[in-house]
């Protein structure tokens, strides 16, 4: 059964220029006949992906391809500008862990509205607060606000939210950096048992030989483009094959 399809789907993004685009700067740079048009740039191109339950997917590419991107059309974070985007089933997106937190409110609080985000009930997180706080190791900082943790402290909480009841479908980027060794460990065991159930997952890393090891099939994106797709270790054999040769460094 698939629970992801993606038909040809496209995305653009602003490029830097645009970002600092606004009314002073450009007329001044009129006056001084430096004015450029904001740039666009095309970050997927015309992406066909079908994903079956339960299958473990890697996504690699060299830096810029598109991967986190392709990870937050798939979560709904970014909606593509043309192509459809279809996903059955809760997804638990281990993307910028802890982007959504409220700074203000305590870590209590904060698990309760990332729960509720996830599609949990209040009751449900308020249950599972202790729990989750344990896993985090940060049973003392329950009632004090999220601005007081450190940035590993703060994504070891939104680590141990997003993975607390095991989701239909798990979006993991480049997870596995998250936290001190020690969390990273929890983290590896925590995800083992993903690995081992029905779960599907996709996973973006730079670690060719967890991708070998863990997936079953992989996508290399090259450009905004799936370059090829297929057995994990035949993927990454063509994948370093081409980095050898330079070619892979196109973005
Ligand atoms: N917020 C943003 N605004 C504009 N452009 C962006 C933004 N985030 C990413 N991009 C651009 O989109 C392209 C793809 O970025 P993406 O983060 O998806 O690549 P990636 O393959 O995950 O890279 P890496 O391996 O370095 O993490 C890059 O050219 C990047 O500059």
């Amino acid at each position: 059964m698939e629970v992801i399809r993606l038909n040809n789907v496209s995305l653009w993004r602003r490029t830097q220029e645009e970002f600092s685009y606004d009314l002073k700067t450009t007329i001044l740079s009129f006056l001084d006949g430096r004015y450029r048009k904001p740039g666009r740039k095309q970050v997927l191109d015309r992406i066909d992906l079908v994903v079956s339950a339960g299958e473990k997917l890697g996504i690699i590419g060299s830096n810029g391809s598109g991967k986190s991107t392709l990870l937050k059309v798939i979560c709904g974070i970014l909606k593509p500008n043309t192509g459809e985007v279809r996903v059955q089933g809760d997804i638990a997106p281990l993307i910028e862990l802890g982007a959504g937190f409220d700074s203000e409110l305590s870590l209590v609080d904060n698990i309760v509205l990332y729960g509720v985000f996830l599609g949990f009930s209040r009751q449900q997180m308020r249950e599972r607060s202790q729990e989750i706080l344990r896993f985090a190791d940060l049973e003392s900082y329950a009632d004090v606000p999220v601005k007081t943790l450190s940035s590993g402290m703060t994504a070891r909480l939104g680590f141990a939210i997003a993975t607390d009841v095991p989701p239909d479908i798990l979006i993991l980027d480049e997870v596995l950096s998250v936290g001190d060794e020690r969390f990273k460990e929890k983290c590896r065991n925590r995800l083992g048992q993903f690995w081992q159930s029905h779960t599907t997952v996709l996973v973006v890393s730079h670690d060719l030989p967890f991708i070998e090891q863990s997936c079953e099939r992989a996508v290399w994106l090259s450009g905004g483009r799936i370059v090829c797709s297929g057995p994990a270790t035949e993927v990454v054999g063509l994948y370093l094959d081409s980095t050898r040769s330079g070619a892979a460094n196109i973005g």
